[in-house]
């Protein structure tokens, strides 16, 4: 990939940009895979192949450090001094996202807006957050903003998380989607589901449009899950069908009497990971299937010690940011017969 703001040396995120896109799948292949192997339960996993992404203009989703002066503000990354720097046509983001910063740097202008300066602690504008919806609206009135993610069009609301990469997070809740509706070890296809750290809804509502009948999402943002249940309302769901908590994943899991744990549950946590609570709740009452989609490796692998009731059977790498370290993998998991 050209880009011209790493060849002047003003931008070095994409830290692996001098290397081949392949070799740089199969790095993060090795990585997840070196984890996983440290869990005995993982071992013998299938990996599927790895879900590449575009190398370039991937990113729909940018939160971008606005600096410079009121007159000539600058909209990219932080420098190595702690001041903005400008990144015009930055060739990781989507096409609509570089052509939406000149009306952005117009917009700060005639607002007389002082750029935030990092080191004297000074100034009104710090970032700006874009994401790339189904249309392009650029500073709208309106609260929701639709955006494509896999086979559905989700709500998103200011404040809650979105994948940065669209286009690998559709495939991501496709495949968990697939395997979450895998028929049951009795033959019966699965009939309920909970999606904890559900953000806006991704998992549960692909899920629910797999025909998975009582679909349940947990997430602690109370905006996130408003922008979830516009979704649900949106695809036709009722409230029985899809149904969205704001709570605390593992005291929520918690309260639950464990014999309404579902048949198949989604976690797709924080870099933290579950943590030791949840992945006790969860190796002692959760049901025969449960799919965990990770951003660390590490705390993946520790989880999966932490549940040793569960075999990983099979496991997938997404390559949700090109150029970086980032490893995002989702695990298929069965609970071994006791
Ligand atoms: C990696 S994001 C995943 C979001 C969603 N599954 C998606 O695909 O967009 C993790 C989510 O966990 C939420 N979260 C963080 N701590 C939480 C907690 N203690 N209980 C429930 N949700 C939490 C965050 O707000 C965030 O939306």
């Amino acid at each position: 990939m050209q880009c011209e703001h790493w060849d002047r040396g003003a931008c070095r995120s994409c830290r692996y940009l001098d290397v081949p896109y392949g070799e740089q799948v199969a790095a993060k292949s090795e990585t997840a895979a070196e984890a996983l192997a440290l869990v005995p339960t993982a071992a013998g996993v299938h990996w599927l192949s790895p879900r590449r992404s575009a190398p370039t203009a991937f990113r729909t989703s940018a939160k971008l450090v606005v600096g410079g002066t009121r007159r000539r503000p600058t909209l990219g990354i932080l420098g190595p001094d702690r001041r903005g720097v400008d990144l015009p046509g930055c060739p990781i983001q989507h096409p609509a996202i570089n052509r939406a910063t000149p009306a952005l740097k117009r917009f700060i202008r005639s607002l007389d807006l002082i750029p935030y300066d990092v080191p004297t602690k000074n100034g009104e504008l710090k970032y700006i957050l874009l994401t790339v919806g189904a249309d392009e609206i650029i500073l709208s009135k309106r609260r929701m903003l639709p955006i494509r993610a896999g086979d559905l069009d989700l709500a998103l609301g200011p404040g809650s998380f979105i994948q940065t990469n669209a286009a690998v997070a559709g495939d991501l809740y496709r495949q968990a989607a697939d395997w979450a509706a895998l028929p049951l070890a009795s033959g019966d296809a699965p009939q309920t589901l909970w999606d904890l750290y559900c953000g806006i809804g991704g998992f549960a509502l692909h899920a629910a449009n797999a025909g998975i009948p009582r679909v349940t999402g947990v997430e602690v943002s109370e905006r996130a899950i408003a922008s979830a249940i516009r979704s649900a309302s949106q695809a036709g769901l009722s409230r029985t069908a899809a149904r969205f908590i704001a709570a605390d994943a593992t005291a929520w899991a918690a309260q639950q009497d464990p014999a309404t744990a579902p048949d198949v549950l989604i976690v797709n946590p924080p870099r933290r990971g579950i943590g030791d609570a949840l992945a006790q709740w969860v190796n002692e009452h959760a049901g025969e299937r449960v799919i965990y989609s990770s951003c660390n490796p590490t705390s993946l692998a520790r989880d999966l010690e932490a549940m040793p009731a569960y075999r990983c059977v099979e496991a997938r790498l997404f390559d949700m940011f090109p150029h970086t370290d980032h490893v995002e993998v989702a695990v298929l998991l069965r609970r071994t017969p006791s």
